[in-house]
């Protein structure tokens, strides 16, 4: 059997399926946790804290969560950066009613006093170069089917307009990438990071690598289970949740 380094997004749906299925039966939470705990792992070893300045210590990641999954793992990353020393602010204009789940992890961000900026807020505000480190991209994920619709189609537009002076982590699909084919339609984001989950889509194929750093993350599945799906796992080392490809 050829071992495949990417799975496809019915591919992806299917691994989750099953990890969440009666037989292996992970909750959505745990996994969620672990994908955002390994995305707040990558923002910090693509910008690290020690040895900056106040200033540059204080400066907002700016988390835009979508409306599903992908957007959860955003909520989750933003409560881990804030734990880690960072400063991440939330943006959260469409809030998912899927699951009582999502309100808690708003809550927790509560907690954690981040900010969860709402859709009638002026976001824009905090974006600015000098006063923000990096944009997570927690839009849309494996799930996404083009043409993007508001508010997020304007969202993104700004986004588009902002990269090339504040760079975008996205999680897992660059935001408004085609899962399986890549960038095919506007607006979609450019990202100078990406962090793949559990194993990267084919889009992924389509990154400039001398724009974008790539990482593998969400570390939770063994060899034989990936080797049904036709990949190998990554040689993740010790406890981190991250490996750059
Ligand atoms: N096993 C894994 O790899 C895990 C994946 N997780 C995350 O879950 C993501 C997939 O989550 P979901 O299946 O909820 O999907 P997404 O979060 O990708 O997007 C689904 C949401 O986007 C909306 N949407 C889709 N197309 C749109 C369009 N054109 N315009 C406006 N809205 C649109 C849908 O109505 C839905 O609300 C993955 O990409 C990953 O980030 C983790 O949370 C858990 C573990
Ligand atoms: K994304």
């Amino acid at each position: 059997m050829s071992t495949l380094k990417v799975v496809s997004s019915k591919l992806a749906a299917e691994i989750d399926k099953e990890l969440m299925g009666p037989q292996i039966g992970f909750t959505l939470q745990q996994l969620m946790e672990l994908a955002g705990f390994s995305v707040a792992q990558a923002v910090c070893r693509q910008f690290p804290l020690k040895g900056k300045t106040e200033t540059e210590k204080g400066k907002h990641i700016f988390v835009i969560a979508g409306p599903g999954n992908n957007g959860g793992d955003g909520l989750v990353c933003a409560r881990h950066l804030k734990i880690f020393g960072y400063n991440p602010v939330v943006y959260y204009p469409k809030r998912s009613d899927r699951t009582e789940f999502y309100k808690q992890l708003v809550h927790q961000l509560n907690f954690f006093k981040v900010p969860v900026l709402s859709q009638d807020e002026n976001w824009l505000d905090y974006l600015k170069p000098e006063k923000t480190l990096c944009i997570v991209d927690a839009i849309f994920g494996f799930s996404f089917k083009p043409p993007m619709r508001e508010p997020f189609k304007g969202i993104v537009e700004e986004l588009c307009k902002l990269q090339d002076r504040i760079p975008i982590v996205s999680v897992d699909v660059p935001t408004g990438w085609d899962v399986d084919e890549g960038p095919i339609s506007q607006p979609s984001v450019n990202p100078a990071v990406l962090v793949s989950l559990t194993v990267p889509k084919p889009c992924s194929t389509h990154i400039d690598e001398k724009h974008t750093t790539h990482y593998v993350g969400g570390r939770f599945i063994p060899r034989d289970f990936a080797n049904k799906y036709g990949f190998e796992t990554f040689g993740y080392e010790s406890t981190d949740q991250i490996l750059k490809l």
